[in-house]
């Protein structure tokens, strides 16, 4: 698992353990770690040309110190500075070790230091930035996009919030980030993430000051941990039993996807419930499942013991019948996933009881709202905000309704009111088409009947989907029909790895 922690408590750790250090230990800590990332990413060091963006705080003093260590093993390092001040020990170490340091001289040439070099280190700001890059940074840093070789920054590409991965104007693209201490939440959500390239953290010594993570990063080894592994005495009940209330006469295809994304990541079995057609066409898909026609106001099969979990909303519709079914459904004592339909049922004005009814229930439930969807949920933020502050939307969510949020979308993140947001590390662009949704909710209902918390339910399940797109078709366009045949390839990858 990868931590991240907010900037105010890495300033609490760094400032405890600088009480106990000898002034400027941890600078130095940053900047060995910082000069050994840049030696890998040189194809010979003796004699390279690197070239550091320095910002007038501590950021550009770890570029400097770094620029130092490196040009005492030849290199020969060119510091560009921006703002009016400048880490003057840093500057001082740098020339001392015979690197050169002047100020930017402005957008209007190309810097041919910049062109000439072999790699750029962006040591404009780091956690003490706050908004767009200002001039003359966004200037230096612009040039240094259009310059070829390769850019390595230094805690966190400069222009990107590191607690929120907001990128309010001009940001850093890197190739690699070279972070302290812990991650920064804003490395592993988009927008922010998407700038960050591959991540690196140097150790600097403030782990044992830090208190449990803000945001968590699972990796493969973590899902395989939290998968369900049948067991010997396993039969269909005991593995579970899905309810899936999804599809209806207009979207029918959202019930096929549903029950194939639960059957595809394993479940004991599927109950089906909806109109005729749509059985008809999941029974033509999934013969295994067993269905039933039902009118959506009636909740039979919801009677306890004989279900473990229900999937609500996909393709369903948004009459005052469907209504009746969410209510219903939220009534009920197992855990509930609700999506697409249901959301738009609990959203506004008429969906308040809805809503009231999710904060009163005490067997877990998962929203599972896109940007738009969530915005609607929210009421008073439009879905360009849920974009740009993925994490802190879907922690509000998850307050006002009291229970867990998946928000989809570029970064999927998860959000409880108790514990650490947590952000899915798989998937791909192309999975924004239609349908993908009700295969995600089919495979975490399976997990949730599985009797996997919810959580980690929601979180394997977006893994395990995002996953499933990356290795369908390598990279090529992925249907929601083609996450059915990726789930068992993600399901053996991870086992494999775990
Ligand atoms: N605090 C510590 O103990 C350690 C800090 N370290 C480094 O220090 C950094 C934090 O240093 P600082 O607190 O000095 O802050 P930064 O160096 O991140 O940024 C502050 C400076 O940037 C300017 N600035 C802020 N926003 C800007 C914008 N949008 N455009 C242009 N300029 C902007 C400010 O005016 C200020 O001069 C960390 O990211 C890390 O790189 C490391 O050396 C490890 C130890
Ligand atoms: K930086």
């Amino acid at each position: 698992m990868l931590y991240a922690h907010t900037v105010d408590v890495v300033r609490e750790a760094e400032g405890a353990l600088m009480a106990r250090l000898p002034e400027g230990v941890l600078m130095r800590r940053a900047a060995t770690g910082l000069a050994t990332e840049c030696i890998r990413l040189l194809p010979a060091v003796y004699g390279a040309r690197v070239v550091l963006m320095v910002g007038s705080g501590d950021n550009g003093g770890d570029a400097l110190y770094a620029g130092a260590a490196l040009a005492r093993r030849g290199v020969a390092v060119r510091a560009l500075t921006a703002g009016s001040r400048v880490h003057q020990e840093g500057a001082a170490a740098l020339r001392a070790a015979g690197g050169r340091v002047r100020a930017f001289a402005g957008s209007d040439a190309d810097d041919s230091d910049l062109f000439g070099a072999d790699l750029i280190v962006d040591g404009l700001v780091g956690i003490g930035g706050r908004g767009g890059l200002r001039e003359p940074h966004a200037g230096l840093a612009a040039q240094a996009a259009n310059a070829p070789a390769p850019v390595v920054a230094v805690d966190l590409p400069s222009g990107i919030d590191a607690d929120t991965g907001e990128v309010a104007g001009y940001a850093v693209r890197a190739d690699v980030t070279v972070t302290f201490g812990t991650h920064k939440p804003g490395l592993f959500v988009d927008p922010g993430a998407d700038r960050a390239g591959a991540v690196r953290l140097v150790d600097i010594g403030i782990g044992p000051e830090l208190p449990g993570a803000s945001v968590l990063r699972p990796q493969p080894v973590d899902i395989a941990g939290l998968l369900p592994t049948p067991g010997a005495e396993a039969d269909k009940y005991r593995r579970g039993v899905l309810a899936v209330r999804a599809g209806s006469d207009r979207f029918r295809g959202a019930a096929v996807l549903a029950v194939g994304g639960a059957l595809r990541t394993g479940v004991g079995m599927v109950r089906y419930g909806g109109p005729e057609r749509v059985v008809d066409q999941v029974l033509a898909r999934w013969p295994e499942t067993v269905a039933a026609v039902l009118d959506p106001r009636q909740s039979t099969d919801l009677e306890p013991g004989r279900v473990a979990a229900v999937v609500v909303g996909p393709g369903r519709g948004t009459d005052p019948g469907d209504a009746d079914e969410l209510d219903a459904v939220l009534d009920s004592d197992v855990p509930v996933l609700v999506d697409a339909d249901g959301l738009t049922l609990m959203s506004g004005e008429t969906g308040r009881d809805l809503a009231d009814r999710v904060r009163e229930r005490s067997a877990p439930t998962l929203l599972t709202p896109h940007a738009g969807e969530l915005a609607r949920l929210l009421g008073d933020v439009t879905r360009e905000d849920v974009e740009v502050r993925r994490l802190e939307h879907a922690r509000r969510a998850a307050r006002s309704f009291g229970c867990a949020v998946l928000l989809k979308g570029s970064t999927t993140v998860i959000a409880h009111p108790d514990g650490p947001s947590v952000v899915n590390p798989t998937g791909t662009p192309l999975l924004a088409s239609a349908g993908t949704g009700d295969v995600l909710s089919g495979a975490v209902g399976a997990l949730l009947a599985s009797g996997v918390p919810v959580v980690e339910a929601a979180l394997c399940g977006a893994y395990l989907h995002g996953r499933a797109a990356e290795l369908v078709h390598g990279g090529a366009p992925v249907s929601a029909s083609d996450l059915l045949h990726g789930l068992p390839l993600a399901l053996a990858e991870v086992r494999a790895d775990g």
